[in-house]
């Protein structure tokens, strides 16, 4: 069967869970992060979303899972970090993840290069590769669909400059996108609990990725701690 089309078919309505911790977090390390998957395929996650060479190779040896892989990466002349230019996106093939996820929004991109460019040399260069455009807005999502990408997803929205006023989860967001586009809408950023993500799937999401709400501890503590100091 092609490939792509499989892990299409599973990851439809299914849980992805995001395992990542960036080098200032307590948990960062790609033992850790592979643990944290096993524990979320025991949980019954579809798919994985995991950031850097080591992290999702790692992750490929301990679970038996697709993985949606991405490189953070700074550069002094963007604002974009999420699999920024081909040299991430070489990184994430090589490490074996299944989906490469990009900054799809239309904020400048570093050395100035053009998102439909940059998803050319991929479909040349990784034929197999499944490409998931991760958006703020749906302006950018239809737009990403135009230029050939496989997968939208809402992670972006309420983290750049033009969408910080958005309340998370944005289920209106997701439900615009899956009215306007036919690839398929992931629902990201800010899911917290579990009628959210039942509710991303009633306004038709394809499927849901939950990351810090699971995966960061240090996050989950303060909002019990918040939820406490309420109290006195
Ligand atoms: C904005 C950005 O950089 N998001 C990152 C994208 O890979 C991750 O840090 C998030 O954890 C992921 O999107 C899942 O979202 P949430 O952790 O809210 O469930």
């Amino acid at each position: 069967m092609n490939r792509k089309k499989e892990i299409t078919d599973i990851i439809r309505t299914g849980l992805i869970v995001s395992c990542q911790a960036l080098s200032h977090e307590p948990l960062h390390s790609s033992f850790i992060m592979a643990k944290m998957s096993l524990a979320a395929y025991e949980g019954g996650a579809v798919c994985i979303r995991a950031n850097s060479y080591e992290d999702i190779k790692a992750i490929k040896e301990e679970v038996d899972l697709p993985i949606i892989g991405l490189v953070k990466r700074d550069y002094d002349d963007s604002p974009i970090y999420i699999t920024p230019t081909m040299r991430e996106v070489r990184e994430v093939a090589e490490a074996g993840a299944e989906v490469v996820a990009i900054d799809a929004t239309h904020r400048i991109r570093p050395k100035g290069e053009l998102l439909v460019d940059m998803v050319k040399q991929i479909k040349t260069a990784f034929p197999s590769l499944y490409m998931m455009a991760d958006v703020a807005t749906l302006e950018e999502a239809i737009y990403a669909e135009s230029i050939g990408f496989d997968l939208v997803s809402s992670t972006l929205n309420g983290y750049t400059e033009y969408t910080m006023t958005s309340v998370l989860p944005n289920l209106d967001l997701v439900e615009a996108m899956t009215q306007s586009l036919s690839i398929p809408v992931i629902a990201e950023g800010g899911i917290w609990d579990y009628q959210d993500t039942r509710k991303a799937l009633e306004k038709g999401a394809y499927a849901v990725v939950v990351g810090t709400a699971i995966t960061r501890p240090q996050e989950i503590t303060k909002k019990f701690v918040s939820a406490m100091k309420e109290l006195l």
